[in-house]
């Protein structure tokens, strides 16, 4: 069952009176129970597609088209009591940047209470279980619950907001880099928990990231974003073994593996286009070695490469039987 659904969602930055394109066009639905990994590199418009569900965007952001349709509302036309009543419960934003989402005054205990206390009849007692219970699963010891943020690390931070998100129990999770500030073995956990969580309550779950292995270990169908678009999308074992799109092409042959250990790693050439400035045609045309003419003037869009998988690249048939060694 479809849970949320995202439909051609475009959306600006406006600053020093520059219009910064942020996202254009960004399509996908949330299933229930199902992941959505979002990935892309450092200024791809991941954060904003989560900010504009939450209805966070900032004042200089302008939404210029598209719909986000949530138990069958557009959450673009949600007056801000509307909106309020759907965040935390309903879908609920891990956002990047630990600290600063924390009140510098209250103590660790005091801000889980209140989150406990908002959203559900608990007794005192109950909500000190309810506590210790996620900070033995996600390994955070019992006397961070009297600790103020300043004393705590980034990643003990990182781990307190997904405990409160997942006491929150939401219908939609939408997770941007929450485990960024974590070694491997806190990952691993704080993914696992996630996952059982999401398993239990059949949670729908967005999770971004600019880490590709962490997109494979979670993901049902991932979004790969470049510039703004969404340049490839679909079921995760589709697009990592049959990538289409030259960019994604490129992504996976430079992503280490024992395999080519050693090796020197393919990379990508050039850089992310600026969001105020972007190239006519295709918007990976200035990187991409089988660029063409077309590419050059024409903007492609998504094209079915197979079921639940595609692709947008005027070429991407084409592609498919050219030289490998071109990559
Ligand atoms: N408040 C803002 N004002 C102006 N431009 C912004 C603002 N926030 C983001 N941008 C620009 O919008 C584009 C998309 O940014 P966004 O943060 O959504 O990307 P991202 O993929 O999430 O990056 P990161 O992984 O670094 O968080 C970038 O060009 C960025 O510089």
């Amino acid at each position: 069952m479809c849970v949320l659904k995202v439909e051609k969602l475009s959306l600006n930055y406006n600053l020093n009176k520059k219009e910064i394109v942020a996202v254009r066009d960004v399509s996908f639905s949330l299933e229930k129970g199902r992941t959505v990994g979002i990935f892309g590199e450092t200024g791809s418009g991941k954060s904003s597609i989560g900010l504009a569900i939450m209805g966070l965007l900032p004042l200089n952001s302008s939404i210029i088209s598209g719909k986000i349709i949530y138990k069958g509302k557009n959450l673009l036309n949600l007056k801000e009591k509307e909106i309020n009543q759907i965040r935390g419960k309903g879908i609920f934003l891990i956002m990047q940047g630990g600290r600063e989402l924390f009140d510098p005054t209250l103590s660790i205990r005091q801000h889980l209470e209140e989150v406990l206390n908002a959203r559900s009849q608990m007794t005192g007692e109950e909500v000190a279980v309810k506590i210790l219970e996620f900070f033995e699963i996600l390994m955070i010891e019992k006397d961070v619950l009297n600790a103020m943020p300043s004393e705590l690390s980034e990643g003990t931070l990182q781990k307190i907001l997904i405990s409160m998100a997942l006491m929150n129990k939401p219908e939609i999770l939408i997770a941007d880099e929450p485990t960024s500030n974590l070694d491997m073995i806190n990952q691993y956990r704080v993914l696992k928990e996630i996952r059982r969580f999401q398993t239990r309550h059949d949670m729908g779950l967005i999770f971004i990231t600019h880490d590709l292995s962490i997109i494979a270990n979670i993901a049902d169908d991932v979004l790969v974003m470049y510039g703004g678009e969404i340049v490839e999308k679909g079921d995760i074992y589709k697009v990592f073994l049959n990538p289409g799109h030259p960019y994604t092409k490129r992504l996976l042959a430079a992503f280490p593996t024992l395999d080519n250990y050693k090796k020197d790693l393919e990379f990508i050439p050039g850089n992310l286009p600026a969001g105020d400035n972007l190239p006519t045609g295709c918007i990976f045309h200035p990187r991409c070695v089988y660029c063409q003419e077309k590419c050059r003037k024409e903007r492609p869009f998504l094209s079915k490469l197979a079921d639940n998988h595609y692709v947008m690249c005027h070429f991407v048939n084409e592609i498919q039987q050219w030289s490998d060694n071109v990559v």
